[in-house]
């Protein structure tokens, strides 16, 4: 029989009803394993005896394995590729901040520095988003809500990790369910991070935006806009026709009338298709009415054969310029952070090559090693 993650928290909490068994020892259970992802059921004391012999019998402290980590040559992005029970592989992306200097700069700090997780939802993805690389491969499968988490769970044997990102492989409201559940999980005990601290992009899923925050409350949400209007938006971006822009901008509204939150707004800066003037006159407008920080992505190349080029630093910093002194929109312009070794937004895939890459070069021997 397969067994399953300790931290499919659903199934989890089913079998311990089922055999009669307190759920108030489950998350006593995810404590030990974070603590030791290698740990041995018996070693952790005091739970009823018919605990052990269904956690021995169904489920295992991790489904996925940590099959290797590259670090990007300053020392303050890292890629992790996690092999999941099935076989696939998926990437997580460890990008470490320094509050005190904004970006970190490598040097050891007491605690570590504080670090963002770039979590992956998805084995690929259906959306087919022509400027990203997950995009390419197509849809392969969703992420359970325990495949979801433990990377959270192996990042943090790695780094000191304080913000997620829903950034990684996938869309994550097209695997909702999961999502949800993660988050949960990954806001209360031993996690406790504060859903204040977790981002869920998205390319705009409008059903699914809709519910969002009666699920989710103090989250943030960013939007994968790209474009002010519907025609560039669909040339990009196919699951514009699905989710027309008049029906996300309604969702956007809604959401932000029930939340009461600030929108985050992606915007990727492509050389000729959505960096001119009239875009950026379109984009105050469309946006004037909502409370948002938009921020202006420089796109990441995906191999050579990409149709599409970043565009120049004068056209980002003239965009900027008009929204925010003629629509006063808090803008930003996002600084990438390991290209060196792909891991930048949109830049994830595994290929063939990543995994013989990662097995010949950089097995995983001591985690302790990789520790900032
Ligand atoms: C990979 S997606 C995953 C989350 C979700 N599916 C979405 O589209 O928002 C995360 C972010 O990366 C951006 N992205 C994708 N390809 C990119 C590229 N080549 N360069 C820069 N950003 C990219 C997406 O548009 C999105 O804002
Ligand atoms: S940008 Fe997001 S939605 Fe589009 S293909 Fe990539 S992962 Fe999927």
């Amino acid at each position: 029989m397969a067994y399953r993650s300790i931290f499919d928290a659903s199934a989890l909490r089913t079998e311990f009803e089922n055999a009669g068994i307190n759920p108030q020892f489950i998350p006593l259970i995810w404590k030990k394993v974070l603590q030791n992802p290698n740990c041995k059921w018996e070693e952790i004391l005091s739970l009823p005896a018919a605990a052990y012999s269904l956690l021995n019998s169904k489920f295992v402290p991790l489904s996925s394995t940590l099959h290797s980590v590259a670090h990007s040559t300053d020392a303050v992005t890292s890629k992790l590729l996690v092999k999941l029970k099935s076989g696939a592989f998926v990437e997580a992306v460890i990008m470490r901040y320094d509050s005190r200097k904004g970006q970190y700069d490598g040097k050891p700090r007491p605690g570590g520095p504080r670090s963002t997780l770039c979590v992956s939802s998805q084995v690929g993805c259906k959306m087919g988003c022509k400027f990203c690389a997950t995009g390419s491969m197509g849809f392969k499968s969703n992420l359970s809500t325990g495949e979801i988490v433990e990377q959270l769970v192996h990042a943090s044997r790695i780094s000191n990790i304080r913000n997620i990102v829903f950034m990684g492989m996938g869309e994550p409201l097209n695997n909702y369910s999961a999502l949800v559940e993660a988050i949960r999980m990954m806001t209360t005990f031993p996690f406790q991070l504060s859903p204040k601290k977790i981002t869920v992009s998205t390319v705009g899923i409008v059903h699914a935006i809709n519910k969002l925050h009666h699920d989710l409350p103090n989250l943030n949400l960013a939007v994968s806009l790209h474009a002010p209007v519907q025609d560039i938006r669909c040339q990009i971006m196919p699951a514009a026709r699905a989710f027309p822009l008049e029906k996300l901008m309604d969702a956007l509204h809604l959401y932000q009338k029930n939340s009461q939150q600030k929108i985050f707004i992606e915007y990727i800066m492509l050389d000729g298709v959505n960096d001119d003037e009239l875009q950026a006159q379109q984009l105050g407008k469309l946006l004037e009415t909502l409370e948002v920080v938009v921020n202006l992505i420089p796109f990441n190349p995906i191999g050579s054969t990409s149709q599409f080029r970043t565009s120049s630093e004068a056209k980002v910093k003239y965009f900027q310029k008009v929204l925010r002194e003629k629509y006063n929109i808090r803008t930003t312009v996002r600084k990438e952070m390991g290209q060196d070794i792909n891991g930048a937004c949109g830049q994830l895939v595994v290929s063939e090559q990543d995994k013989l890459l990662a097995t010949s070069t950089a097995p995983l021997t001591d985690i302790e090693d990789l520790r900032f």
